[in-house]
Order: structure tokens, then C-alpha cells, then sequence
């Protein structure tokens, strides 16, 4: 049987004496991009440096396909990419520079390296940069150089601390498509603490709160676990609360005056289209229909508790 890409067994992290992770364990066996989510010092980033060898955990094991982290660090170090929060760049060196020095730090043979720097300059779009100190890009392309210095050797897992911290929004966005790209042929683990962040990226979700995992699923899943799964609603020809309660999915209405309601399911994306169906079908004139969210400081407290 295929090893899984990345497993995590009963990792622990101490730091003096704060326990900073506390049993994480954590399995990925297909390419995606996962979503390590969590507040502030939750432990995202110790959990982050552990996985990719440069952080010596204080109990537990990982494993890139098969191989201990721990036991055979070289080996395994050859199949990660890695992004630390503050990315590794020499700003006085050209694009092209730096990139050769990363390809000679990953053993890269002499011959290759010229291909590998122009495949990685082309994947994150950076080849008219080759040239460019890197201290005069942007922050949205001083993260490109960041990502590019992580795949140079091609690795299988990439991980990313907080790739997007710090940017403005059209680089954001940027960095993501970036990030969407790379994950087509490997699995890409990122951290955030911002929640539409993984929503809108990831395919998996791992939330992290206190160092322990407390969440791990889809997207999806996480938008139906959460509480309160609520739509709020806009209805110009109002149809009443009874035919929305008939509605398949819908758990429960409130009329909240106007044209306005509430309506409690248990599954958004369905529930959403069967509302816009009934609308049209009904002629109800749907004016604004929109999923409510809690506040993830409502999700981290609501999941610890169940976690509990
Ligand atoms: N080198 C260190 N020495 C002592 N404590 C540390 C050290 N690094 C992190 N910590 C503590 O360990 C806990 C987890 O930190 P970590 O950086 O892993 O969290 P994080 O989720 O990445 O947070 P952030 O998003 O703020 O980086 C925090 O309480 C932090 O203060």
C-alpha cells in the first residue's frame, strides 16, 4: 500500500516550559492544498517548523511518505518545500543569484540547476524579475521569490507559513492563484488565521486552537459545523414562513419583518440553491441571499467546546 505524503503521530512540542503542541496527529494521503487554521499563538507555526525539520519536537513522530523526519532528516528533507513565516531571502542578491544558491543548498546537480531556476521562475511568473535585486520588488513578489526558493528541487509536500501576511489585497490574490498552481501536481499545506483564507483556497481544513487539533475536514464540512448555520434572506413577494419551512433542507424560519427571514439548514450550498430554485420557480423575487457566519472567535470557542 502507497505510504500516505504526510503523517503526523502524537506530536508534542515544549518550549521551556510551555507546551506549545499538544497531541497533534494529522494524515494526508491525496495532492490538495490543506489549511492549517488557527489564532494567534495556537501553534500553527511550531507544528509548521516540526514538519519540515527545522524544529526538533519534544514527543511524537512525522512521517513524508514513510520516512521519519526525526531518523533520516535528509531524505526526508529532500521531498519538502518550505516557506517560514519570514521568508529566507538574501535582498542584496538578484533573483537569479538567489535561486542558485538555493538550488547548490538542495544538492541540486550543476547541470540541472539553470533548468530548474527558469521552471521555477516561469511557475511563479517571475522570469522578467530574473535580474532584479530582491530588495527592490514588492512584498507581493518577494513572496513569489519565497515560494520559488521552496520548489526549486521539485519537492512532493510544500508547506507555507502564512504565505499571504502582510500583503496588500491584488497581491493576495496573487499569491493564492500562485499557490492553486503549484498544488496541481503536490500537496500544499498553508497556515492562516483568517478564515476566508481557507475557504476560499483550501480543500481540507486542519484547525488548530491551543495546541491541539480541533477540527479536520472539507470546506464544506467546516461551513456545516459550524454554529449557527444560518441564511438570511430577501423575498419581495413574500411567500410566508410555511412554504419556506417546506423547503427540503430547511430546519427552521424566523420572519424578521419586511420582505426578511431567517432560515436555519443543515447543508449551505444545497439549501442555497433550493431557495434561488423556488424563487424562480414561485416567482418570489429573491433580493439578497446571504450564508451568516459566526465570527471565528465564535468557531474557535464553539469547536473547542465539542472538542472537548
Ligand atoms: N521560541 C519560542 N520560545 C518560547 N515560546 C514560544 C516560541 N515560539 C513560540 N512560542 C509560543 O508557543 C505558542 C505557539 O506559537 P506558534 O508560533 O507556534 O503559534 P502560531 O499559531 O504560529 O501563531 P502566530 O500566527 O502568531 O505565528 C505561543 O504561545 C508562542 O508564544
Amino acid at each position: 500500500m502507497e505510504q500516505p505524503i504526510v503523517k503526523v503521530e502524537h506530536l508534542f512540542h515544549r518550549y521551556s516550559v510551555h507546551w506549545a503542541v499538544k497531541d497533534i496527529n494529522l494524515e494526508i494521503s491525496k495532492n490538495g492544498i490543506y489549511g492549517l487554521l488557527g489564532s494567534n499563538g495556537a501553534g500553527k507555526s511550531t507544528t509548521m517548523n516540526i514538519m519540515c525539520g527545522v524544529l526538533k519536537q519534544t514527543e511524537g513522530d512525522v512521517f513524508i511518505r514513510g520516512i521519519d523526519t526525526r531518523k533520516h532528516p535528509v531524505e526526508a528533507k529532500r521531498l519538502i518545500g518550505f516557506l517560514p513565516q519570514k521568508a529566507p531571502l538574501h535582498v542584496d542578491l538578484t533573483v537569479e543569484e538567489y535561486l542558485k544558491h538555493c538550488a547548490n543548498m538542495r544538492d541540486i546537480p550543476g547541470k540541472q540547476v539553470g533548468e530548474a531556476i527558469d521552471r521555477v521562475l516561469e511557475q511563479c511568473n517571475i522570469t522578467h524579475f530574473r535580474n532584479r535585486l530582491i530588495r527592490n520588488l514588492s512584498g507581493g513578489y518577494q513572496q513569489r521569490v519565497g515560494i520559488a526558493q521552496a520548489i526549486i528541487h521539485n519537492p512532493d509536500f510544500v508547506v507555507l507559513d502564512e504565505p499571504t501576511n502582510g500583503l496588500d489585497p491584488n497581491q493576495i490574490a496573487e499569491v493564492r492563484n500562485l499557490i492553486k498552481k503549484i498544488a496541481e501536481d503536490r500537496t500544499v499545506i498553508l497556515s492562516t488565521h483568517i478564515l476566508p483564507e481557507v475557504q476560499a483556497v483550501c480543500d481540507h481544513i486542519f484547525m488548530i486552537e491551543n495546541g491541539q487539533l480541533i477540527f479536520s475536514g472539507t470546506v464544506r464540512d467546516f461551513d456545516n459545523y459550524i454554529i449557527p448555520n444560518t441564511i438570511f434572506v430577501s423575498l419581495r413577494e413574500n411567500p410566508g414562513e410555511a412554504e419556506l419551512k417546506e423547503l427540503e433542507g430547511v430546519l427552521d424560519v424566523s420572519y424578521l419583518g419586511g420582505i426578511h427571514y431567517r432560515l436555519k439548514y443543515n447543508d449551505a450550498v444545497d439549501v442555497i440553491d433550493r431557495v434561488v430554485e423556488a424563487s424562480v420557480r414561485k416567482g418570489w423575487h429573491l433580493t439578497e441571499i446571504r450564508q451568516e457566519k459566526s465570527s471565528l472567535d465564535s468557531i474557535f470557542a464553539e469547536l473547542s467546546k465539542k472538542s472537548k
